[in-house]
């Protein structure tokens, strides 16, 4: 069981998390929503222990987050950063395998390759096994920092996974994948938190979905209680339908198309619209014509 009890955080001086209060189960998937700045990743620091609140406390299965030590921590928590930049030639394999330093035991080491070979397949990993990560598109990059994550917390049931923004990069299968095997990896007992900006996979994977807003916990239940138009409108100031689906009977959020008065745009905007010489006799105004961008929209 994880419980966040009153966490606040500043960072010169301005304070990022405000006053935040939630516990999770085993079993849980939670989607944390809000928008850009909201303080989504700064939650997920937190809990990682990456930094520190300035009030409050995380209590991990029965202790202190702070008072844990490093591998007993790393057994029981990983963490998925928004960012993971590689600039070495690192093998597929040797980026995941570095999930097990730390937690491997040095007497078993067959364990940590039946670590790595699971993940890499449950990742769809198998066959980039070898191949550099300087090779790999965004997408498969994602991929394998979510796998190093897997591998880590391999067969450690009620461990915390925190992933942010795992579906960065990814195609549509690939998003759809990993949320599946993170909800997948809840059901077998794991605690899961994910950042996601995608409301309908929050909808259609997560068991539940908090929203921050201002750094402040604003709404946590189910998607069907969370996910409603005026929440979106508070949470991102956008106007949107919800519906439930009649088969899977999960919520969909529908959001109004935005749409900008031309007459709102400076009217110099405008594109050179070069077209390409042929061996035609075009006029001199043919060849370089300009196109008002607003003429074409409006
Ligand atoms: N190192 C930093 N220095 C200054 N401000 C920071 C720093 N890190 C975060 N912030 C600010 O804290 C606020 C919350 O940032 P955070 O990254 O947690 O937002 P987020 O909800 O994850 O946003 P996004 O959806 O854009 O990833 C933002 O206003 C951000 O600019």
């Amino acid at each position: 069981m994880l419980r966040v009890e009153s966490i606040s955080y500043k960072l010169n001086n301005r304070p990022l998390l405000k006053d935040i209060s939630f516990s999770i189960r085993a079993g849980e998937m939670v989607a944390l929503l809000g928008s850009n700045g909201a303080g989504k990743s700064t939650l997920m620091k937190v809990l990682s222990g990456e930094q520190k609140p300035d009030s409050g406390r995380i209590i991990l299965h029965g202790e202190n987050l702070q008072h844990y030590k490093r591998k007993a921590l790393a057994l029981k928590r990983a963490y998925l950063q928004q960012h993971n930049p590689i600039s070495m030639a690192f093998t597929v394999k040797e980026v995941v395998m570095m999930g097990r330093y730390g937690v491997g035991n040095p007497s078993a080491p067959e364990l940590d390759l039946v670590a790595l070979t699971e993940t890499l397949e449950v990742c769809g990993l198998t066959d980039l096994a070898e191949r550099s990560m300087l090779s790999l598109s965004g997408g498969e990059q994602q991929r394998v920092h979510l796998a190093r994550v897997l591998c880590q917390l391999w067969n450690n049931k009620e461990a915390l996974l925190l992933l942010d923004e795992p579906t960065n990069n990814m195609d549509l299968q690939f998003q759809h994948q990993t949320l599946a095997i993170a909800a997948a990896l809840a059901k077998k007992g794991y605690m899961v938190i994910v950042v996601l900006h995608e409301v309908n996979l929050a909808a259609q994977y997560a068991s539940r979905i908090i929203i921050l807003k201002d750094g402040r916990k604003w709404w946590d239940g189910t998607p069907a209680e969370v996910l409603t138009p005026q929440h979106m409108y508070t949470a991102f100031g956008i106007h949107a339908q919800a519906y439930t689906d009649q088969r899977s009977l999960k919520t969909i959020i529908v959001p109004q198309e935005i749409r900008l008065d031309a007459g709102e745009f400076n009217s110099n905007l405008s594109i050179q619209h070069q077209i390409p010489h042929t061996n035609f006799k075009t006029s001199s105004t043919d060849q370089n014509e300009t196109i008002n961008l607003l003429s074409v929209q409006a």
